[in-house]
This record gives structure tokens, C-alpha cells and sequence, in this order.
């Protein structure tokens, strides 16, 4: 195993035409490589193409062309064994209401042929805190405790890859942070690759190594999450003037405006323009501060930077 979980090579997908619908292209030649060990993000605004590269991966899509490996392991070469090495946790609730979490996880390692004698039954449900519910039927667990079985059921063949198609969607807080505890148990612990799709831009900045960004089937960024954020050379300037004052005059380059609550607010690049010449700028207009903030850009600032400015030429 080299140092990549995943090597995806010129991966296109087009579904065919039905109906009315014309083909639809959803992934367009892509190319990009998970390194082992990390947690990885997969984001990216709706169709984008997130499920149908998940899909993919886990063996539920068939790609149109190009080249998947997993753990070392060409999907059309060795079928078996890559698909061995990943876990899927799915976005949607389907757990059959008449198994128990114990049953339904040793039918899921019966699948994955797992010998009776190599299961791991008791010590997934401990993983997923479900030790005291082993034997209730799933209909009467609460929506967090099926949403913790399906983590399970991802887990019963012990795979070097764990994708998890939007994990926390509609989750509340506190079970949020326990799916996150665990995940990041699995990724520390056992070295699992975490690769997740959210919408939650602040998660993903949180708990992502590095992050790929899907536009329209393409691949638009690829990048540690750090640098990705680094990226924005902005930076606003955000000042209270004490009493009435006015926009104060501003060098080339600072974009002005006044918030509701009355405070200025200087946006610049910080490469280009120091923050002591807007503040001078300020001093120079007669203008009393009363408070001043300094504003860095996120996540969800280069995502709607880069999603947007590819809609529009799309
Ligand atoms: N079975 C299918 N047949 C035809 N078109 C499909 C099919 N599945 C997905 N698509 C289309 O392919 C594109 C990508 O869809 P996909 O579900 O992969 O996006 P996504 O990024 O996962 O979106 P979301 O965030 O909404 O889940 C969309 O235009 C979608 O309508």
C-alpha cells in the first residue's frame, strides 16, 4: 500500500437518458488522490456530484470511464478486495425495524464474508455505544441510535477506508460531537482514512485534514484545509466610531461600507495594503474609535468564492 487510500484517474460518469431527461453528466474526468490517514473532505454545493463519486467508490455506481483504486486495489482488477477495504456509511436511515443493532451487524459481516470466529460484533457495539441496546429491535431505537448503527454496520469488516455521505445531517449537537468522537477514535486509534461529504462548512474546517471541492462534476479545489482558507488574502477591518461620523476617505485598493449598527467596516488584501494605513486613513478623517475588530475569512468564504465565480461561466 503506497502512501494514497484512494487514486481516482480521469473518473467520468454519465447517467444515461430517461424520459425526457437528457444524459447528465455528473462527473467529468476526474482526477484526484486521498492520502492514507487522513480525514478528508469532499464538499461542494447540491448535484454537484458527491454521492455519484461515493457511489462510486463503495461500489454502488457504475463509472463510465476512467480508473478507481482503493487501498492499493483497481476496482475493475480486484473487485473483491477493494471493495473489502472501504466502509460506506449512507446518508439516508435504512436499517430493517425487525433486526436487533446485534443481528443486523452480523448479517452485514455475513455479507462481507466475514468468518463467524473474525467477527467483531461486540466490540463494534461498544464503539457505537450500543452495548445496552444490542438486543432491542431497531424500530424502537431513537433516530441517533440508528443513525450510530449504520456507522456500525460500516465498520463490521474493519476497513482502511470509512466514507461517510453526510454524517450529521439533521443530527443535534450532542450527538454530533459523539459521531465525531468516534470517528476521530478510528482515524487516531486504528489509522482509518475518514473521507466525509457535509454541508456543515464550519465541521468540515474543524475536523478535515484536506478538502476537495466538486462544481458542476469538476474538480475545482484540492487542497489542505489551511491553505485553502489561506488562499483569502482578505481581511476586513471593522471599527465603532464613538458619536456621528462619516465613511472616511480610504487608499486605492480598500472597499468601504457601514453596517447597520453603524460600524465601518474596510475590507483589503492583506498581501497589499497594511492595516495601519486604513487605521491612519481613519485618524486622518477626525474619526474617534470606539472599538475595533479585525474579521479573517473561512471556509464558506472560499467555497462561495470559488462555487460562485464556476456557476456563472457553467
Ligand atoms: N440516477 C441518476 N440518474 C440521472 N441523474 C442523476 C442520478 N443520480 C444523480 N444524478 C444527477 O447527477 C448530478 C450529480 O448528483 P449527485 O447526487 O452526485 O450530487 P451531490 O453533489 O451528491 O448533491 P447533494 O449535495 O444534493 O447530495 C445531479 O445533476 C443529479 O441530478
Amino acid at each position: 500500500m503506497g502512501e494514497n487510500a484512494i487514486e481516482i484517474e480521469g473518473l467520468t460518469k454519465t447517467y444515461a437518458a430517461s424520459g425526457s431527461q437528457p444524459p447528465k453528466e455528473a462527473l467529468k474526468a476526474v482526477d484526484l488522490n486521498i492520502p492514507a490517514g487522513s480525514i478528508f473532505g469532499l464538499l461542494g454545493p447540491n448535484g454537484a456530484g458527491k454521492s455519484t463519486l461515493i457511489n462510486i467508490l463503495a461500489g454502488l455506481v457504475l463509472k463510465t470511464s476512467g480508473r478507481v483504486q482503493i487501498w492499493g486495489f483497481d476496482q475493475d482488477v480486484n473487485p473483491r478486495q477493494s471493495r473489502a477495504s472501504i466502509g460506506v456509511m449512507p446518508q439516508e436511515l435504512n436499517i430493517d425495524p425487525f433486526f436487533t443493532p446485534r443481528a443486523a451487524l452480523e448479517v452485514q459481516a455475513g455479507l462481507y464474508g466475514v468468518p463467524k470466529s473474525q467477527r467483531v460484533t461486540d466490540k463494534v457495539l461498544k464503539a457505537i455505544g450500543l452495548e445496552d441496546k444490542a438486543d432491542a429491535y431497531a424500530r424502537n431505537l431513537s433516530g441517533g441510535m440508528r443513525r450510530r448503527l449504520l456507522l456500525g454496520k460500516a465498520l463490521v469488516h474493519r476497513p482502511q477506508v470509512l466514507v461517510l455521505d453526510e454524517p450529521t445531517a439533521g443530527v443535534d449537537i450532542e450527538l454530533r460531537q459523539m459521531l465525531w468522537a468516534n470517528i476521530r477514535r478510528l482515524n487516531e486509534e486504528q489509522g482509518t482514512t475518514i473521507i466525509l461529504t457535509t454541508h456543515y462548512l464550519e465541521e468540515a474546517e474543524q475536523m478535515c485534514d484536506e478538502i476537495a471541492i466538486i462544481n458542476h462534476g469538476e474538480l475545482i479545489a484540492r487542497d489542505s484545509t489551511a491553505a485553502l482558507v489561506g488562499r483569502m488574502d482578505a481581511k476586513t477591518l471593522v471599527i465603532h466610531p464613538d458619536g456621528d461620523a462619516t465613511l472616511p476617505e480610504m487608499p486605492a485598493g480598500v472597499e468601504s461600507c457601514q453596517r447597520r449598527d453603524g460600524a465601518f467596516c474596510f475590507t483589503y488584501r492583506r498581501g497589499e495594503i497594511a492595516t495601519g494605513a486604513v487605521l491612519e486613513a481613519v485618524r486622518k478623517a477626525g474619526i474617534v474609535i470606539r472599538d475595533v475588530a479585525t474579521e479573517e475569512p473561512d471556509l464558506e468564504d472560499v467555497f462561495v468564492a470559488l462555487t460562485s465565480d464556476k456557476g456563472k461561466a457553467a
